[in-house]
């Protein structure tokens, strides 16, 4: 079989959560102590790895980020590889991702490249976030490179294709987490009750106005409420629910106001019920805002080599967008063939033949055209 593919289902069997990928880094060592010390230079950083591959000439450096975390969701893929951690699946392809880096690592240390490579396996992409951290390490200085790529599995696309746009490729993104605190009480005396349930369905309400009524219809936001908690049994009114959730906006601007709605919504559902609520934001995850420059020299090589398509923005968000606020660079899809089911799915199976396929793509890339 071949290595990456080898690597990929070695690694969808661990997925673990962000800053948590003890042995998803370990594996990552495991692949990189194998090679000779003068060509490959490697630090840890946290649950990441920094590694710079020398070129012949080492005149320019070249990054290449791979997401490395899991998710809290079950699998239900049924492969034979699937899952050894009950609760946690690679649902967002970043077993993909890893084991790509990992092949395209050691094709170019078997047959270096003019530029050093420097590969980032970065860990809690799906959050908190090691994007940030990682580069604000003092470590990056000593990786530093002059530009980036990083790549997200498409599973709407074939495999063959790339999908990328300049500018804003994903939106920015911030968590929301909110505690309500009421009163409990029986189910029978409302009237003696502050009912949190009652208030966080209507907060989930109001939160869905926020897009259609204060954001301009021009422009693309959206605030998703993924989990809710409350309660213990039917007949016990709950004086404390939870709602977790995400807001996406295209600009800094609408983020603004997305958190000034909340916050604006929120006085008002604790005047109109007697709550109290604690609102936290999340790290806000920047745009990923792609290089136009370089969009355009690697679009050009794509379509001479496979299908290139020119998308639009999605509303995932990417912390890969802190790295490219720092270094030029630029995030393309790449399709992996399953469009009957979809990233954050418990039954996301991308094709594996993306794997050898943008190998070999890069590998050529970074060989001739970067
Ligand atoms: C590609 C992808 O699916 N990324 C995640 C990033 C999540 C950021 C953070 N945890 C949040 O929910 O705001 C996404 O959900 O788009």
């Amino acid at each position: 079989m071949e290595y990456a593919i080898e690597m990929r289902r070695a690694l969808h069997k661990i997925p673990e959560p962000g800053f948590k990928e003890f042995k998803t880094q370990a594996f990552i060592l495991e692949q990189i102590r194998a090679y000779p010390p003068d060509r490959v230079t490697y630090d840890t950083f946290e649950t990441g790895v920094f590694v710079r591959v020398k070129g012949l000439t080492g005149n320019r450096t070249i990054g290449y980020r791979a997401d490395i975390d899991g998710l809290p969701i079950e699998e239900a893929t049924g492969l034979p590889f699937c899952s050894e951690h009950p609760g946690f699946m690679h649902a967002c392809g970043h077993d993909m991702h890893t084991s790509i880096a990992l092949g395209l690592m050691k094709r170019i240390i078997e047959l270096p490249v003019m530029d050093d490579v420097v590969f980032l396996f970065q860990p809690a992409e799906e959050g908190p976030g090691g994007a940030e951290p990682m580069i604000k390490s003092p470590l990056f200085e000593k990786y530093r490179p002059s530009e980036m790529y990083g790549l997200h599995v498409a599973p709407e696309y074939p495999v063959g294709t790339i999908a990328s746009r300049p500018g804003v490729l994903f939106a920015s993104a911030r968590e929301v987490h909110i505690t309500i605190y009421g009163q409990s009480g029986h189910a029978a005396f409302p009237h003696l009750t502050i009912d949190t349930v009652v208030a966080q369905a209507a907060l989930i309400m109001q939160l869905q106005t926020i897009v259609s009524r204060s954001i301009n219809p021009m422009n693309c936001s959206v605030i998703t409420i993924g989990k809710v908690d409350a309660g213990i049994r039917e007949n016990v009114i709950a004086g404390r629910a939870v709602l977790d959730g995400t807001m996406r906006a295209l600009n800094g601007e609408d983020m603004e106001k997305l958190e000034r709605r909340v916050r604006d919504i929120i006085r008002g559902i604790e005047a109109s019920f007697g709550v109290k609520i604690d609102l936290q934001f999340g790290n806000r995850y920047y745009e990923v805002v792609n290089d136009r420059h370089i969009v355009d020299k690697f679009s050009s090589f794509v379509k001479m080599n496979a299908n290139y398509i020119e998308c639009d923005a999605a509303m995932t968000g990417e912390d890969f967008g802190f790295m490219l606020k720092e270094i030029p660079g630029m995030m393309f899809w790449l399709g992996v063939d399953n469009p009957t089911s979809g990233l954050h799915q418990p039954t996301l199976n991308p094709d594996e033949s993306a794997i050898p396929f943008v190998i070999d793509l890069l590998d050529h890339y970074f060989r001739e055209y970067v």
